[in-house]
């Protein structure tokens, strides 16, 4: 159903909408300014100059000012194989911190929503590491204290797009489930993709200057209650995934001995963005794009947004937000179109506009990932009363 569709159903119809946010970071900090000095050292690779200036070179041209890590500087000294590029590396960091921060996003989501934990019927829980079993959905199940009846779906090792895919799930689930209540957890600890340097392996190189760690959760109903204090945020009228043909070799990542280790192709963000304008037009034709749209695009590299700004004829302003995730956190894989999502809300209050969406009633998500897949949402931002927004 596009725009134009749900306007003429008159809203009738039974449509998922987000009732609550949460976000969270663990509680490393690694400066983007001062990071090739770190990585190198970390990784005993001091001894390649022009490899370190190069990266260096492309730090800066990220636009990210930091990122967050569960990595402290003793846990990668104290096992040097994590921080190696080539030595078996799979670590256990990632079984408890996963659920752990994906607890501690999803307590924030169901704060926002204003209900007890024990009202929430699904969980679909998704991270690109870590593999265990029972899941990372078992443990925040325990860690929140969810009903043992918790309908639950893990996915691991989707990817960037992941965030979309959670999100368009949770949706079929919220519209098929009268009164049902989803919790979606997307979390993100990147030890498992963290590796030293390699000259000729240099998709990796760009990899570490870019991926950071975050937890996104959103709570999900299709009949929002309003005596109970449900208030929608953001309607999903429609969700599509989509894979670019021809662009498979774009992202890939193998689960190896050493870690998920994975390949970056310099066309990523050029064949995203050649794949926009038809994507944006089966979604919504009607809408002015920079003035009737709300723009919540993964920021998955600087040249990523930059070009589809460049290719939809957007104003910079229209993905602000999008690169302030970037900016403060770098491309935390599938969490991070539900922190833009929190982001545009937090930003849209504070300004006192009228919805959650830059006071704009439609707009677009996008999640890129592997494959290449794209996962495209249209959302309605309803007015609402900013006051009890956030
Ligand atoms: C599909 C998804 O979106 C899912 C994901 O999130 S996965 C992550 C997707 N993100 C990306 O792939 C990163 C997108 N790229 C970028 O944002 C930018 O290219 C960047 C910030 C990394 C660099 O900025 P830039 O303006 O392109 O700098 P530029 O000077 O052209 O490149 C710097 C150097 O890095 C090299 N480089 C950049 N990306 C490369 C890649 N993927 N593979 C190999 N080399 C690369 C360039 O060739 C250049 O090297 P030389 O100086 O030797 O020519």
């Amino acid at each position: 159903m596009g725009s134009q569709e749900y306007i003429k159903q008159g809203g009738q119809q039974l449509v998922a909408a987000i009732l609550g946010i949460g976000t969270a970071v663990p509680p490393y900090v690694l400066p983007q300014s001062s990071f090739p000095d770190y990585y190198f050292d970390i990784s005993n690779s001091n001894h390649l100059l022009d490899l370190k200036a190069k990266f260096a070179d492309i730090c800066e041209k990220t636009m990210i000012d930091k990122r967050h890590v569960h990595m402290s500087d003793e846990f990668l000294r104290s096992n040097p194989s994590v921080a190696a590029y080539n030595s078996p590396s799979i670590n256990n960091l990632t079984d408890v911190t996963v659920p752990q921060l994906g607890a501690a996003a999803a307590r924030l989501a169901i704060a926002d929503w204003g209900r007890p934990a024990c009202e929430i019927t699904h969980l679909v829980m998704c991270t690109t590491v870590s593999g265990c079993m029972p899941g990372a959905d078992f443990e925040v199940v325990k860690l929140l204290g969810l009903p043992l009846t918790t309908k639950r779906c893990m996915m691991y090792h989707i990817g960037c797009h992941g965030g979309g895919t959670a999100l368009r799930l949770a949706k079929d689930l919220a519209e098929n489930n009268p009164g049902g209540r989803v919790l979606v957890v997307c979390s993100e600890v990147v030890s498992m993709v963290f590796r030293g340097p390699c000259e000729s392996h240099m998709g990796n190189l760009v990899g570490q200057a870019l991926f950071g760690d975050a937890a996104g959760a959103v709570v999900v109903g299709a009949d929002p209650v309003e005596a109970n204090g449900e208030r929608t945020l953001f309607e999903m009228v429609s969700a599509w995934q989509d894979i670019i043909p021809e662009t498979e070799e774009m992202v890939v990542a193998k689960l190896r001995e050493e870690g998920l280790v994975y390949n970056l192709h310099r066309d990523v963000a050029a064949r995203v963005a050649a794949s926009m304008e038809s994507l944006v037009k089966k979604a919504m034709v009607e809408k002015d794009w920079n003035e009737e749209v709300f723009w919540l695009v993964h920021p998955g590299g600087r040249d990523i947004l930059d070009r589809v700004v460049l290719t939809l004829g957007l104003r910079d302003d229209k993905v602000a937000v999008c690169r302030e995730v970037m900016r403060q956190h770098g491309n935390t894989l599938s969490s991070c179109v539900i922190m833009a999502m929190e982001e545009m809300r937090r930003r849209s209050a504070e300004r006192g506009l009228s919805t959650a969406g830059e006071g704009l009633e439609w707009g677009l998500l996008f999640g890129f990932g592997p494959g290449l897949t794209v996962e495209t949402i249209l959302l309605r931002a309803p007015p609402c009363n900013q006051a009890q927004a956030v």
